[in-house]
C-alpha cells in the first residue's frame, strides 16, 4: 500500500526548472505546454478546497450562444473529507473540476486548492491534486510501469521516492506492470488512471465518474483502495451518477444543478431533509374498502394487491402513532416494512424543483 505523506507533500524538486504539462496524456486538455516549478513543501491548510463565488461563462462561439456553466458557486471541501459532487448532465461538474485542475479558465471568483489561490500559483495548486479523468485515455503502447514512471518524471518525483510497483500493487495491477496498456480491460485501465493520479502523492484525489462501466467486483476493489487512501488522510472529491455510491462512501455531498449549488451538507443531514418515510403493510385478508377511519387519518392508502402504504413525516407523526392506528384497526398483518428516503429522492426533488 501507499506509504503517503498526505498532509505535507513535497513533490517538486528544490532546483527550479520547467517541466512539461503533468496532465499530458491523461485525456484532459492542457492550457500550459510548460509550467514553471516552484520549490517548497506545501503547508497543511484547514480546508482542502475553498471555492468562493465561482462563475464560468463559456463565450459565444460558432453560432452557439454564451453559456453560464457556473453561476456564483461557493463550496468548502474539508481536509481529509470524502466529498461527493452530484448533478445531472450539464450541471457544471466537469467545468468545476477542470478549473481546479487549471484546465479551464474561470470567469470570476476565487479557488484555493490546498491553501493556494489558483490565481497566485496555479502550478502549486495543480501539484496538490491528482485527477482521474472520465475518459479511459491511455497510451496503448506503454506498460503500466512505464506510464507511472513517465508521470512521476513529469511531476519531478525523484527516482528514490517513486513507488511505482507499490502503487500498481495497491490498485491490483502489479501482475500487469509490464503488459501493454492496450491489453488491459476497461476496469484495469480505470484503476491504472487512479494509480497515475497518485504517483506524486497528492493530498487531494479527484475522481470524475470513476466507476462508469466498471463491473461490481472491480468497483468494490477500487473503492477499497480509495477508502484506504482517505483513511490515510487523502481528501477525496468524487463525481458520480451512482447515487448509492455517494450515499455509502461520502461524508459530505453537494448537489449542483444549472451551475449553482442546490444543496451542500453532510450526507446524513441531506438524507434527513426530505422528512419523509413510508410504512408498507401486507395484509392477510385483503385491503378493506373503505379503510378504517383511524388508518385513513394517518394517511394510509391502498397500494394494490394486499398492501397498504402509509407515508408520513417523522417530524410530525411518530412511528408509535402509526403502529397504534394499525393495532386499533385490528387487521390481519402478514408483513410490515419501512422505506427510507435515499439520496436519489433528495437529488430528484432538488433538481426537479430547480427545473
Ligand atoms: N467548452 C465549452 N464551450 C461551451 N459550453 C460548454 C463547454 N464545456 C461545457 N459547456 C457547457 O457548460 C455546461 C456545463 O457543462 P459540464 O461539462 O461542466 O457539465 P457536467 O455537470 O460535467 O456534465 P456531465 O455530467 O454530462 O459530464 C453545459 O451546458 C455544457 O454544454
Amino acid at each position: 500500500m501507499l506509504g503517503g505523506r498526505p498532509n505535507g507533500i513535497r513533490i517538486i524538486p528544490a532546483r527550479p526548472r520547467r517541466i512539461p504539462d503533468p496532465n499530458a496524456g491523461s485525456g484532459l486538455s492542457s492550457l500550459h505546454a510548460e509550467v514553471p516549478v516552484t520549490p517548497a513543501p506545501l503547508p497543511v491548510p484547514a480546508n482542502a478546497i475553498e471555492i468562493e463565488n465561482l462563475t464560468k461563462v463559456y463565450k459565444a462561439r460558432n453560432g452557439q450562444p454564451a453559456k453560464t456553466a457556473l453561476d456564483g458557486v461557493s463550496l468548502t471541501i474539508p481536509r481529509g473529507g470524502f466529498f461527493a459532487l452530484l448533478g445531472p448532465n450539464g450541471a457544471g461538474k466537469s467545468t468545476l473540476i477542470n478549473i481546479m485542475a487549471g484546465l479551464v479558465m474561470k470567469t470570476s471568483g476565487t479557488v484555493r486548492v490546498w491553501g493556494t489561490d489558483i490565481d497566485r500559483d496555479d502550478r502549486q495548486a495543480r501539484a496538490a491534486i491528482g485527477i482521474v479523468p472520465q475518459e479511459l485515455n491511455l497510451d496503448p503502447f506503454f506498460t503500466p510501469r512505464e506510464l507511472l514512471e513517465v508521470q512521476a518524471g513529469l511531476y519531478g518525483v525523484p527516482r528514490r521516492e517513486r513507488r511505482t510497483l507499490e502503487i500498481l500493487d495497491a490498485v491490483g495491477l502489479a501482475d500487469k506492470a509490464d503488459a501493454y496498456a492496450r491489453t488491459l480491460s476497461g476496469g484495469m485501465r480505470r484503476r491504472l488512471l487512479v494509480a497515475k493520479a497518485m504517483v506524486h502523492q497528492p493530498p487531494i484525489l479527484v475522481l470524475d465518474e470513476p466507476t462508469a462501466g466498471v463491473d461490481i467486483e472491480l468497483r468494490q476493489q477500487l473503492w477499497r483502495y480509495v477508502k484506504e487512501l482517505n483513511a490515510r488522510g487523502t481528501t477525496i472529491l468524487l463525481t458520480t451518477h451512482y447515487l448509492e455510491e455517494a450515499e455509502t462512501l461520502c461524508d459530505q455531498t453537494a448537489i449542483i444543478n444549472n451551475g449553482t449549488v442546490a444543496a451542500c451538507d453532510s450526507t446524513r443531514n441531506l438524507l434527513r431533509r426530505l422528512d419523509s418515510k413510508a410504512v408498507i403493510v401486507t395484509l392477510g385478508g385483503g385491503v378493506p374498502d373503505p379503510l378504517p377511519a383511524g388508518l385513513a387519518a394517518v394517511g394510509a392508502c391502498a397500494r394494490g394487491g394486499d398492501q397498504i402504504v402509509i407515508r408520513y413525516q417523522p417530524s410530525v407523526t411518530s412511528i408509535g402513532t402509526i403502529l397504534e392506528a394499525l393495532h386499533t384497526a385490528d387487521l390481519d398483518i402478514r408483513d410490515l416494512v419501512t422505506e427510507e428516503t435515499d439520496l436519489e429522492d433528495i437529488f430528484l426533488q432538488l433538481t426537479r424543483k430547480a427545473a
